[in-house]
């Protein structure tokens, strides 16, 4: 596009560096560069070459590198200007630049317009700042599967479908006398079910992608004095939380991201749970429930010497909670002679409330004995082994599970309509499912939307 102007910013992280960059897109950085270097820049090519300020002092030296549009990271013409790196180097050659009209970019404004120009779909751009913020490396492998497209065509193949679903709906409206098994009804049901299936796939996948990203959120609960607060200190390395003998010590969330082996955890310690309480815990525990309904995970905090008796008032607050992970702590206060096995389980047999939960984990956070089971298992959880390495996964963001998640409910509908032959209302539900999809790829899109996701990404990307 020619109508817009030329940024520039510095692309390299702040500080002192082996190589500093300084990055230009628009329609003049191809001038600003040969003025910079004053000399003829080639497309693809790296010309040595000394960066010159207005008086024609070398302000550095280093690489230049022009890229035509549309054959480049924005799809306009590209110049990079590789120094050495160093602040005040940097900023006085990005103020040169200035001063031959480039304009300072905004956070994300080369990746936005890479989307503009079509190089990136929304969600391909989004996992560029995924890449850049990687935590490890197994996240850094998911936001580069996501940025090669993978998540996108996943994506797309299902509006693809639904178009084609909704076509044949649209049609079938035109014949509205004609009972719709006479037009296909049958094929169409199950096309719309294996789409469906599709999308449910999709969304679990999804659903790991935004852990990877967000890592999984935990939230620490159970009865008062149960040791909670002494569980996040053990598992956080430091005295995070106030820890005393009086129950009801905890009334405030207090958040703590942790990592285990690499993979990273957030971590809430809530106030423990009970009946009654003045205000201030009342407070504390509604905080706690309401924590509990955002969780991926609830870490239910019993004390050994009387498991069944906290469990009851945890019951109602961890319903709906997607993971649980039972943990029997104090287990250093057990009688000598019970079996001390950390992982084993309490064989009462009520010990697991949840059919599909693992037995509790019997634990000491005063002692650290039996923390490795813990670990283990968190760190499972975490990484999500439910899923598996070998599915590929890609990271998604909240966004993109809410909108699955929207264009799931809407296809349900959009099933039920057709079961009741109401062509018009599944039509319409359809339609609602496809621009959904269409919003996570960028092809419906609200400018609003887009201000805020590039808002969020870093200078010079
Ligand atoms: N012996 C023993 N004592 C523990 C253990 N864990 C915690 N405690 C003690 O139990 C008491 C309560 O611990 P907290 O960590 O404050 O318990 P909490 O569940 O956070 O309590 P509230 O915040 O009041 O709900 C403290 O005196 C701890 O030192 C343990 O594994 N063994
Ligand atoms: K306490
Ligand atoms: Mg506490």
């Amino acid at each position: 596009m020619t109508d817009r102007d030329t940024i520039a910013a510095i692309a390299t992280a702040a500080g002192a560096g082996g190589v500093g960059i300084v990055r230009l897109s628009g329609p003049r950085a191809r001038a600003i560069g040969e003025a910079v270097t004053a000399r003829a820049l080639r497309p693809r090519h790296a010309h040595h070459a000394r960066f010159l300020d207005a008086a024609g002092e070398a302000i550095d030296d280093g690489i230049a590198l022009y890229f035509a549009a549309p054959a480049s990271y924005t799809g306009e013409d590209v110049v990079e200007l590789q120094g050495h790196g160093g602040t005040a180097v940097l900023q006085v050659l990005l103020a040169r630049c200035r001063e031959l009209g480039a304009r300072l970019a905004r956070p994300g404004e080369f990746s936005e317009r890479a989307f503009l120009e079509g190089r990136l779909d929304l969600a391909q751009a989004e996992a560029v700042a995924d890449l850049v913020a990687a935590g490890d490396a197994r996240a850094a492998r998911a936001a580069r599967r996501a940025l090669d497209g993978e998540f996108s065509q996943r994506v797309e193949a299902i509006a693809a479908e639904l178009l084609a679903i909704r076509v044949h709906v649209e049609a079938a409206i035109d014949f509205a006398d004609e009972p719709l098994d006479t037009l296909g009804g049958a094929a169409l049901r199950a096309r719309l079910a294996a789409t469906g299936d599709a999308l449910d796939a999709l969304l679990a996948r999804a659903e790991h992608g935004r852990r990877l990203r967000d890592g999984l959120h935990a939230v620490i609960v159970g009865p008062p004095n149960a040791g909670k607060s002494s569980l996040l200190n053990a598992l956080a390395g430091s005295d995070r939380a106030i820890v005393t003998d009086i129950a009801g010590t905890t009334r405030d969330l207090l958040h703590e991201v942790v990592r285990i082996d690499g993979v990273e955890l957030s971590l809430v310690d809530t106030a423990g749970l009970r009946d009654g309480g003045d205000a201030i815990e009342r407070e504390g525990m509604r905080r706690a429930h309401a924590e509990l309904q955002r969780a991926d995970l609830a870490i239910i905090v019993l004390d050994a010497r009387d498991p069944a008796g906290g469990r009851t008032a945890v019951a109602d607050a961890i319903a709906g909670v997607p993971q649980r992970v039972w943990v029997h702590n104090k287990a250093d206060l057990l009688a000598a002679g019970e079996p001390a096995s950390p992982a084993g389980n309490d064989g009462a047999p009520d010990a697991t409330p949840g059919a599909s939960d693992e037995p509790p984990l019997r634990l000491s956070a005063l002692s650290g004995v039996g923390l490795d089971a813990l670990h283990a298992r968190l760190k499972a959880l975490a990484a999500g082994d439910d899923i598996g390495e070998g599915t590929g996964a890609f990271t998604a963001r909240s966004r993109h599970v809410d909108t699955l998640r929207q264009a799931a409910v809407e296809l349900a509908a959009a099933r039920a309509q057709l079961s009741h032959e109401s062509l018009d209302l599944a039509a319409e539900a359809l339609r609602a499912a496809h621009d959904a999809l269409g919003e996570i790829t960028g092809r419906v899109r609200a400018d609003d939307l887009l201000g805020h996701i590039f808002s969020s990404f870093c200078v010079g990307k």
